[in-house]
């Protein structure tokens, strides 16, 4: 046990510390086999999640896959019905209750509190003293914009507006973690870009960052790893690249010519275009060796290359390879809800 920690630590304290990925990165969060049911419904079901500290971390699913349940086991609202998980080093989450921020699902402040009151209250819940919390509120409300709703009752805001001073609410203690059930929702694409770019700054200064979305875009643009979530169950939970390299990028191959060796190069259901001006398209899965063992063959049997684009996939279709076209199918409603909105 690291030396400094454990004189902080009391006799018998059930922490454990030293959690960390494959890579001995350490982990800010760790959890195993987490199962939860409601009245019949099995909600969570075997959820393993391993963030390592100072990622970007989404938690991606269409709505009922089980994504606020899951984090509201991390956080210790609700106790799993099994399966174990590890916040900071500690088994206990109230533990490390102070070092942890959290935007809940339902949103909601005090109408009648003025907007740095409501960031300073939200601070003092986790132990920030008030005197700090109403100065930092107010800083925090100047470096994102609200300065000028500062001491503004809550109830005057946009809902947006809000929003925004719930999430810095959420901040002001400067948590290690910070923990966000579906922070884009109910945000302008201004506002949703802004939140990005917090969530950014916040990675970049070491907090780790673990949220909720049913927008693959938001999980693709930030977050370094991901858990796929569908029907309570974790069928994926790694690296985007990862992710995406589930599928074969896709090679568009335009030749001069239409025979040679090389045809050996491209698999068996390549589809073939032969265009007007006697050139020849090709499409096809990226064979399994990569880009360059079918280059050196394309160039060596003198296939005239004119053009070649090999394009990766994308993490929605990924995401249809994992959790399948139903569960896909539900995100995209939720994308046309929210357009839409
Ligand atoms: N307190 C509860 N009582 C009964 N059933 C619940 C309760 N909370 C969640 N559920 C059910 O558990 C399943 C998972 O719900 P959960 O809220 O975790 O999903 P979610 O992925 O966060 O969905 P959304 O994106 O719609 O918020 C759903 O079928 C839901 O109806």
């Amino acid at each position: 046990m690291n030396r400094a920690l454990s004189d902080t630590l009391p006799a018998g304290n059930d922490a454990e510390l030293g959690a960390s990925t494959g890579a001995g990165r350490p982990l800010a969060i760790q959890a195993q086999g987490l199962v939860k049911r409601f009245e019949g419904t099995l909600a969570v079901d075997g959820v393993d999640i391993a963030v390592p500290e100072g990622a970007i971390f989404g938690i991606l699913g269409p709505n009922g896959a089980g994504k606020t349940t899951t984090l509201r086991m991390l956080l210790g609202i609700i106790e799993p019905d099994s399966g174990t998980r590890t916040l900071l080093g500690h088994r206990r989450p109230a533990d490390v209750a102070r070092a942890v921020g959290y935007l809940p699902e339902e949103r909601g402040l005090y109408p009648s509190m003025k907007a740095f009151e409501a960031i300073a209250f939200m601070g003092a819940l986790r132990g920030l003293p008030l005197a700090q919390g109403r100065r930092r509120g107010r800083a925090l409300l100047e470096e994102n914009g609200l300065g000028h709703a500062a001491d503004r009752q809550i109830r005057q805001l946009s809902k947006g507006m809000a929003q925004t001073v719930q999430l810095l609410g959420t901040l002001v203690h400067e948590p290690r973690l910070v923990v966000l059930d579906e922070p884009f929702s109910g945000l302008d694409a201004i506002n949703q870009g802004k939140l990005e770019r917090l969530i950014r700054r916040l990675a970049a200064n070491g907090t780790t960052v673990i949220f909720s979305t049913h927008v693959i875009a938001h999980a693709e643009r930030l977050c370094e790893e991901i858990a796929i979530i569908a029907g309570g169950k974790v069928p994926f939970a790694g690296g985007v690249d990862e992710a995406r390299d589930r599928i074969p990028a896709q090679v568009r191959l335009e030749t001069r010519r239409g025979e040679g060796s090389w045809r050996a190069a491209l698999p068996a259901d390549t589809e073939h275009d032969t265009k007007a001006d006697g050139t020849h398209l090709w499409s096809f899965d990226l064979p399994d060796g990569g880009p360059e063992p079918l280059l050196r063959k394309l160039i060596e049997g003198e296939a005239g290359i004119l053009s070649l684009s090999i394009e990766r996939a994308g993490l929605h279709d990924a995401f249809v390879e994992i959790a399948g076209e139903a569960a896909a199918r539900a995100l995209e409603v939720d994308e046309q809800v929210k357009a839409s909105e």
